[in-house]
């Protein structure tokens, strides 16, 4: 029986997190090895937790967590002595090493680009910027910041030039990629100081053509052109494959015609690809096989999972991918997100829930939650509405003005 014959999701997951992802996961330290043996180079396992009173959620910086739970957050610093940190960074790798888990996973925010990009209401230049400098406070190293596309098609972003000019500077804290659909946009946002670019294909006709006005082929000619201009100026190039599971209008995509348009975009020299699940469609049992397909053709480490939150299927997807070997997740503050040309799909998966997630799992993303709830609940009440992050729900009241 092949691999991709094999009914059981679970069974193939576990091949992958023992085989082709072995090196990559927190597997390094050996049974029974002690934190006075092990790398001195390890971080300290110290994260900021927050804690709930009186109603109100208030934030506290260094509480050591004895566990991954509820009942550490009360537990202050003096009842930790080196031994027990010790035992608990040990017990973090052994448990992320038993589920295949990476040590650490970048988060790439879409929030500015791909959460505003579908919003009714046109969100000012300013409030952009301040978004911006929020998330990237909150420790997020890749802010996506706009799209140089045509304001026809996107009016929600015609500010591009002035909201790249604006954090044009920030670039040493993170790197802001800005999406370019052809020559003219890859020109425009180099003008206005872009040092990354990403270029968005799709594996579905219908929606390339809904989307931005080609032909699958007809886009990766002109992300050819993109990719090579990019590369005289020694510009990095992320990759996108929209509908990586489903389209509005074709339904199931097969996962070939992905992997298909992942190995054109990795060819032409995009140093990540990130695989979109654009209507939100996906489960474990879509997502599985559609990586399967295009991990044999793109190594795993140059991939990166996207996922809209429709069917309230993101973080079981995102769990998933990252026991298969990716480390690279996008997601988007507040849940904002959606694509004006795939109507019905919902926001991206919130990137307060997946930093959430990956710190009771023990796996480092370097984002200061507080920080990230509280810009969620800048860019919220811009928009005059809840939240679509669970955890900053489940939290609330945080204020803005509290930061
Ligand atoms: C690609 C085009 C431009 C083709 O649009 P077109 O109409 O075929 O282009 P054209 O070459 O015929 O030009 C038409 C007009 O647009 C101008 N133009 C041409 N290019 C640009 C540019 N770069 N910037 C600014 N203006 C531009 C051009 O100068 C001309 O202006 P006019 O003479 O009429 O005044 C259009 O379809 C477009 O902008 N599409 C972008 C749509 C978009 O941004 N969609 C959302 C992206 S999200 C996504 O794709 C999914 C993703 C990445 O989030 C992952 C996921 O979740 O799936």
């Amino acid at each position: 029986m092949s691999s991709l014959e094999k009914p059981l999701v679970f069974d193939r997951i576990q091949e992958f997190s023992s085989s082709v992802c072995r090196s990559r996961r927190a597997d390094d330290v050996e049974e029974g090895t002690s934190c006075s043996t092990s790398n001195s180079r390890e971080e300290e396992y110290t994260r900021d937790y927050f804690s709930f009173s009186k109603k109100t959620l208030s934030f506290g910086r260094n509480h050591k967590a004895f566990r991954n739970g509820f009942e550490s957050w009360f537990l202050p610093d003096d009842q930790f002595n080196s031994k027990t940190k010790c035992n608990e960074k040990d017990a973090t790798r052994k448990f992320l090493n038993r589920i295949g888990l990476p040590k650490f996973v970048k988060i790439v925010e879409v929030g500015p680009r791909d959460g505003l990009q579908n919003e009714k209401k046109i969100v000012s230049a300013a409030t952009k910027i301040e978004l911006i400098h929020r998330l990237i406070s909150s420790g997020l190293s890749v802010v996506e910041a706009t799209s140089f596309v045509s304001p026809k098609w996107v009016p929600q972003l015609a500010d591009a030039k002035d909201v790249m000019e604006a954090v044009r500077n920030l670039e040493g804290s993170a790197t802001l990629p800005v999406l370019t659909p052809n020559l003219k946009g890859f020109e425009a946002a180099i003008a206005s100081g872009a040092k990354v670019v990403a270029v968005f294909a799709s594996a579905s006709e219908s929606f390339s053509k809904a989307n931005i006005n080609c032909s699958i082929e007809e886009s990766l000619v002109r992300y050819r052109a993109v990719t090579r201009a990019a590369k005289e100026l020694s510009i990095p190039v992320r990759g996108y494959v929209s509908c990586a599971i489903g389209c509005p209008e074709e339904g199931a995509i097969p996962p070939s015609k992905v992997a298909y348009v992942a190995k054109q975009l990795y060819d032409m020299g995009c140093f990540e690809i990130s695989l979109a699940d654009t209507t939100g469609i996906g489960t474990p049992t879509t997502v599985v096989p559609m990586l399967e397909a295009v991990m044999a053709v793109v190594p795993v480490e140059k991939l990166a999972v996207h996922f809209h939150d429709t069917y309230g299927q993101s973080l079981p997807n995102i769990l998933v991918s990252l026991q298969m070997g990716i480390c690279t997740v996008d997601s988007s503050v507040a849940g904002l997100g959606g694509c004006p040309y795939a109507k019905g799909a919902s926001g991206n998966v919130a990137t307060e829930d997946v930093v959430y997630m990956l710190s009771e799992l023990g796996v480092e993303t370097n984002v200061d939650l507080a920080k990230l709830l509280v810009a969620g609940d800048f860019i919220s009440r811009h928009l005059g509405r809840p939240s679509g992050s669970k955890i900053a729900i489940a939290s609330s009241p945080v204020k803005a003005d509290d930061s």
